[in-house]
């Protein structure tokens, strides 16, 4: 499988707005829902004592991409919360947030200031700040969100890029998800990426285009719109290993 540099995820996208003319809210709602069926998949809502989920949501796409997210969750029985600081007047987000608020799903003005307040509210944080066009340094508000994400101690799930991350260097200081969604095709920081779960979701990529870019994509499980790619095995399934 192919891991994509910055501009050829970029070029990507591109053409699929350009060339095979599909809308951003099109491709928005097939991203955001692969992520909320990959972490229904990770993190099953019997195994969890609460459900009760932070989504934080960057200042483009990705941030886009984490409102899908939140609503698909609420539709799978999750409790949903969106942290969304820096919004636009764009239409197709304005929306999203309409969704959202007829749906119940809450939004909080501001993020707990203590980590310990994120891990005492929430089981899992979703990380949907920033994505393939993340670049330079990392400005204000920003800067002290992933911060207080970063000492939160509950499994973050980040969506196609850990937010932060160089896009094909990583970071070796910033977020450590234990799961990533990587979408259309991993970039080249996931070869950095430590955590228990890999997932390719965003299932939407036309043969013609995967061949063109040589993705080499891995074959998505019947119907499904997402793909483990990797799962840590724990020392206890290990143990349960007969040779
Ligand atoms: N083809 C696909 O796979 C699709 C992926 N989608 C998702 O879209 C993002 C990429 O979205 P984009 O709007 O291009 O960018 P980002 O969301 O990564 O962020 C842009 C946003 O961030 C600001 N910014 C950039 N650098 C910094 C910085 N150093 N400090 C602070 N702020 C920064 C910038 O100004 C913009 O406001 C992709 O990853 C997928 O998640 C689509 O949903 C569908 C198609
Ligand atoms: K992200």
């Amino acid at each position: 499988m192919k891991y994509l540099n910055q501009r050829e995820a970029q070029n990507i996208d591109i053409e699929l707005f350009n060339e095979y003319k599909f809308s951003l809210d099109q491709l928005m709602e097939l991203a955001g829902y692969s992520c909320a069926v990959a972490i229904a998949n990770a993190y099953p809502l019997k195994n969890l004592s609460n459900s009760n989920i932070i989504v934080c949501c960057g200042p483009g796409n990705n941030g886009g991409d984490g409102l899908v997210c939140a609503r698909h969750l609420k539709l799978f029985g999750y409790k949903p919360t969106i942290f969304y600081p820096k919004r636009t007047d764009k239409r197709i987000f304005t929306d999203l947030v309409t969704q959202c608020e007829k749906m119940n799903i809450p939004f909080l003005v501001c993020l707990p200031n203590e980590s310990r307040l994120i891990d005492i509210n929430y089981n899992i944080i979703v990380d949907a700040i920033f994505g393939f066009s993340f670049s330079g340094e990392l400005r204000p508000p920003f800067v002290n969100i992933l911060d207080r994400l970063k000492q939160a101690t509950i499994p973050i799930v980040s969506i196609d890029i850990p937010s932060g991350w160089d896009i094909e260097n990583g970071n070796p200081d910033g977020l450590q998800p234990e799961c990533l969604v990587s979408l259309t095709a991993p970039k080249l920081c996931a070869k950095h990426f430590n955590g228990k779960y890999h997932y390719l979701g965003g299932r939407f990529v036309p043969n013609a285009l995967a061949e063109k870019y040589e993705l080499n994509l891995p074959e998505y499980p019947g119907t499904d719109p997402c793909v483990l790619l990797k799962k840590e095995v724990t020392s206890t399934e290990k143990s349960d290993w007969v040779f």
